[in-house]
């Protein structure tokens, strides 16, 4: 099992270019699904989830070419198998997003219940109810969503859905499904992530008819067919947001490509109260940082807020920073199991239930650890890279799922990091 390895107490220095989101590429590659024509997307990250998701697409028998240069052709013209089978969902929740578009397109779908993960139970009642709502019928048996549309129907229809709560994977199957239905979807109270605002761009661009994506209301024009389009995926806010915890933390001068200051309000506002330097600039964002930082309470909510995504990584930062800070977490109720794991490495955090308070310390110590998922693997890596001595960060396969090439970047920028077996 790979592990990352580095030797911490170097500053990050130089440009490196933030790939494309995951979780704009993952619902994107599902709604190439809605079309027979060829599908292009360009910026396609080459991460282990993109892999699984390619690989669950290619059983339901369409073709998709991923080439060297982050672009992959597919064509979805001789689907014939509409499922998504336990042993590919079990390994990466969004599978749950070919939900929406083959019951769309094909009037059937067997999509394996996600489960729960990690770092909460994450359970997918409102998809369901959503989709039951523009007249899908769907039954759990044997741990499978199998959802069919009523006899006679050929197409969903619109339908006004409110969720009791924002969800972000919901909302993307709501507006896959409803880009064919009959009529007019509203999405009331939808999630408002820059990747909702992409993923309705390539649903306009192959034809669909889709307004105030994000916003906090969502109106769809279902028709009939939607062709075939090209459509670049929006760079990844998490990775970015990541690099700019690591730099604030380890200190140095860093350009980060492509990078979009516009979706990182709330991330980028803290660093600065916190005393780092960043500044959009043309092409990216500029992030310096020198010295020891202030610490930054805040609480994860929806976007634009602070996003959950980014609350490891922020801890990290704040573990080694001066003075108490409160992190709330409000959208999981277990995403704080790189506390104990920080902790190893000298930090100091209490926890109470969805709060955890940070009492800044001056130095962490390398360690062996241990990564429990995507985020706080990348936490545990800042952590290291600011250390005194080695952090062997094992069980990597976590980061691997979501990050592309983090340690060539991290190299590139002058850390001390490397893959070992
Ligand atoms: C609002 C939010 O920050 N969503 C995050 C969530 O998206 P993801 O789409 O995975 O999760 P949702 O946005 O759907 O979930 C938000 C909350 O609603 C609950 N829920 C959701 C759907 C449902 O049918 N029933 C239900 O109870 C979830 O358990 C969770 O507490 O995880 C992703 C991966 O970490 C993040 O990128 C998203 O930013
Ligand atoms: C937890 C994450 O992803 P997923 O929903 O794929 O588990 C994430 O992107 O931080």
């Amino acid at each position: 099992m790979d592990k990352l390895l580095i030797r911490g107490g170097r500053p990050l220095n130089g440009e490196v270019r933030i790939s494309g989101a995951k979780n704009a590429a993952l619902p994107e590659l599902c709604a190439a699904l809605l079309t027979a024509e060829p599908m292009t997307l360009k910026n396609i990250p080459r991460l282990q989830d993109v892999a699984t998701m390619l690989k669950l697409i290619r059983n339901m028998g369409a073709t998709a070419e991923f080439s060297p240069d982050g672009t992959v052709r597919l064509d979805s013209s001789e689907l014939h198998f509409p499922e998504a089978p336990y042993e590919m969902v079990k390994t990466m929740r969004a599978s749950v997003l070919a939900l929406g578009p083959l019951l769309a397109r094909f009037g059937e779908a067997t999509v394996s219940l996600p489960g729960g993960c990690a770092i909460g139970a994450r359970p997918v009642d409102q998809h369901i109810k959503g989709l039951q709502k523009m007249g899908a019928e769907i039954v759990i048996e044997h741990g499978y969503m199998i959802a069919k549309l009523p006899k006679g129907w050929t197409r969903l229809k619109g339908a006004h859905i409110r969720t009791d709560m924002i969800t972000v994977t919901g909302t993307e199957n709501f507006m896959m499904a409803a880009a064919l239905a009959e009529g007019e979807t509203i999405l009331e109270n939808p999630a408002m992530e820059p990747e909702i605002t992409d993923l309705g761009e390539m649903l306009i661009a192959m034809g669909a008819k889709v307004e105030g994506h994000g916003t906090g209301r969502i109106r769809i024009e279902g028709v009939e067919k939607l062709h075939g389009a090209t459509h670049s995926v929006v760079a990844d806010r998490i990775e970015c947001g990541t690099f700019l915890c690591a730099v604030a933390a380890t200190g140095g001068d860093v350009f980060l490509k492509d990078g979009r200051a516009e979706h990182l309000g709330a991330v980028i506002d803290l660093l600065i109260a916190a005393g780092a330097q960043v500044e959009s600039v043309e092409g990216g964002i500029r992030v310096r940082s020198q010295g020891r930082l202030e610490a930054q309470s805040f609480k994860t909510t929806e976007y634009p807020g602070f996003p959950t995504d980014m609350q490891a990584q922020f801890m990290a930062l704040n573990c080694i920073s001066e003075g108490d800070a409160k992190i709330t977490e409000t959208i999981f109720e277990n995403r704080f199991m790189h506390v104990s794991e920080l902790m190893r490495m000298g930090a100091r955090i209490d926890v109470d239930g969805k709060v955890a308070i940070s009492h800044g310390v001056e130095k962490l110590s390398g360690a062996t650890v241990m990564a429990t998922d995507l985020r706080a693997s990348a936490s545990l890596v800042i952590a290291g890279l600011v250390a005194d001595g080695e952090t062997l960060v094992d069980r990597i396969y976590h980061l691997d799922r979501g990050y592309e090439q983090m340690e060539a970047k991290l190299t590139q920028l002058g850390a001390d990091i490397e893959r070992v077996k």
